[in-house]
């Protein structure tokens, strides 16, 4: 039940209509309580042939306007009670959202895409039946059990009353142990799922890969291990379900056993009459549901409560990446300051960058080569905040970027990340993605820099082409121009391009970093890449060699120094040479 405690904060949010279904709940239950009494007051005017035709009529008119009363309550009831649930199961799931934009990519390296999404769905929906089955099953158990026991033993007989009840604390026993056990068995189901739902979001998304590498069998087996195992694991939860009401159904017979029999010793010796008894088995008939309704409860309240842990461990995890208290939320800008000594990735043990230290002035172009694990992206995602530097500080305009707030700070940078995504929207939404208040001539001109402009004219619907999953299929240079699109219309302080020319020509990749000297004069531009054409005209060079820099410059100067990047200008020259057919 403590799961109920743990959801007050919701309860309390939403106490009027809590409140309001309650008594109205508690109202049916107390007009549940007045047929029984007339149908034993006309048992015993039959039985004393006193009933008239009239005095029948009224009778049943009153049982019909209360069944009516009975019918509208409930419908209100429902709307109040179920309403709420459903709006706590919005309001988790907002939260469980809201927390995930906040985390940080470490977050997302430990935690599975598919069990993310199972906390989203399953969990939620088992803490939503709590609110909503679980509260009906608690009140109506509570008042409906309080008031027929009540009024079987004030209005017809308090002996028999507690000799029907003899058999209840069974259900009390039985319920709390079976309770634990489908705890327990449950939070092992959910995560059952969650592993499930994990391969299955993987296959999807790599389906190509299996089929191209031909392990669509071995993947089928271990898909079907999965399955077994959610089949166990709910199969258990369903063994210990199974048991509920069969011992409820055990304890109704005894009860209805003991209250015949001894009711009608009771009847036989005049202390009771016949109109008493039946008023009596239709009260013991009204308390089946409360029985039932507390075993169910049991059941509800325990599923919901090892949801709810499994979403509260979620929320608890704390952000990595968070503002100061007193963080500037003006957008940084100036030059770029790197004193990074060390950094190392929070899953690692040995560091990825060491000694990162270069000043880049504002306006200016930087350009970071290297082997691939050299450090490149790091440089990168560092200026980004999507990890935080312990050893060291980086700078935007003399202030450190921690003293930014986050907002400020991304609003600073335009990224065009290695591993680009677009979302299932309209290409023009794809690239207004981060500046969705820019005019339709300012995307176009977007798309122009980025080359991708003509391509998109091509498109059955032009910027009104749906692309992603369930849209046209782009290839890898074109959704590569939409995202440096996507980045150029934010018309940010800094961009910064990481491998983002990789999928293009050679002269698509010339246009692009023509288009973008002209337009962006005054703004400062990050670019890491493999091929060192795309750095040519950058103010600063830096060769990066397992996480440090092994040579910094311009394209001339470490030319002219006969270094690491000398050896890959030449080579890369002579391979262009061969693929244009150059050397015979
Ligand atoms: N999230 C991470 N956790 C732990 N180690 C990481 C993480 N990301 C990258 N690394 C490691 O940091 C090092 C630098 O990686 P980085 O991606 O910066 O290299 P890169 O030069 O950009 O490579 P590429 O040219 O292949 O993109 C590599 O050894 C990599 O394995």
């Amino acid at each position: 039940m403590r799961v109920f405690l743990d959801l007050m904060w919701f309860f309390r949010e939403r106490k009027g209509h809590y409140l309001g279904g309650i008594l109205l709940l508690m109202l049916v239950s107390l007009l549940g309580l007045i047929p029984p009494q007339i149908v034993g007051a006309m048992v015993n005017r039959i039985r004393h042939h006193q009933l008239t035709a009239q005095e029948f009529t009224h009778w049943i008119f009153y049982i019909a306007a209360i069944a009516l009363a009975m019918y509208i309550l409930r419908y209100f009831w429902r709307i109040l009670l179920f309403g709420s649930a459903i709006k706590l199961s919005t309001e988790l799931r907002f939260q469980l959202y809201r927390h995930f934009t906040q985390m940080s990519p470490s977050f997302y390296h430990k935690h599975r895409i598919g069990d993310l999404m199972a906390h989203a769905t399953n969990d939620i929906q088992a803490v939503e039946s709590t609110a909503m089955d679980g509260i009906l099953t608690l009140v109506d158990s509570i008042t409906t059990g309080i008031l027929v026991i009540a009024t079987m033993a004030i209005t017809i007989s308090w002996k028999l009353t507690l000799i029907a009840l003899l058999p209840m604390p069974i259900i009390a026993i039985t319920t709390q142990l079976y309770g634990k056990i489908l705890h327990r068995r449950f939070t092992l189901a959910q995560a059952a799922f969650s592993d499930i739902n994990d391969k299955v979001q993987e296959n999807i998304s790599g389906m190509r890969v299996i089929k191209a590498f031909g392990q669509e069998n071995s993947e089928k087996q271990a898909f079907a291990d999965l399955s077994k195992d959610v089949i166990r694991k709910n199969l258990a939860v369903a063994k210990i379900d199974a048991l509920f009401d069969p011992t409820i159904g055990i304890v109704v017979t005894l009860s209805y056993f003991l209250s015949f029999a001894a009711g009608a010793w009771f009847v036989l010796h005049h202390q009771l009459n016949l109109g008493q008894l039946t008023a009596f088995s239709i009260y013991l008939g009204q308390l089946i549901w409360p029985m039932l309704a507390f075993g169910w409860l049991f059941n509800i309240v325990e599923r919901g409560h090892a949801s709810y842990d499994r979403i509260r461990k979620l929320l608890a995890i704390k952000s990595d990446i968070a503002d100061k208290p007193d963080a500037i939320n003006s957008v940084p800008s100036g030059s770029i300051h790197y004193t990074v000594h060390s950094f190392t990735y929070p899953e690692s043990s040995m560091p990825s960058l060491q000694q990162i230290y270069f000043h880049l002035h504002r306006g200016k172009t930087l350009g970071i080569v290297g082997r691939t694990g050299s450090g490149k992206s790091t440089i990168l995602r560092l200026l980004l905040r999507e990890f935080d530097v312990e050893n060291g500080d980086i700078q935007i305009g003399e202030q450190s970027i921690y003293h930014y707030t986050l907002d400020a700070l991304r609003q600073a940078v335009a990224y065009v990340p290695q591993d680009h995504f677009l979302f299932s929207a309209t290409i023009a939404e794809n690239i207004a993605f981060a500046a969705p208040d820019k005019s339709f001539a300012e995307i176009q001109e977007a798309a122009q820099m980025a080359q991708i402009h003509d391509d998109i004219q091509q498109f059955p619907n032009g910027y009104n082409t749906i692309v992603g999953e369930r849209g046209v299929t782009l290839s890898g240079g074109q959704k590569q121009r939409i995202s440096i699109a996507r980045a150029l219309l934010m018309d940010a302080e800094i961009l910064i391009l990481d491998d983002a020319l990789s999928a293009v020509d050679a002269r698509t990749e010339h246009r692009i970093l023509e288009s973008l000297r002209k337009n962006r004069s005054g703004k400062t531009t990050l670019i890491a890449t493999h091929r060192l054409s795309a750095v040519e005209h950058a103010d600063l060079i830096l060769v990066l060699e397992d996480g440090k820099i092994a040579e910094y410059g311009t394209h001339a100067s470490l030319c002219s120094e006969n270094g690491i990047y000398r050896a890959m200008w030449d080579r890369q020259q002579l391979e262009s040479l061969v693929e244009e057919g150059g050397i015979a």
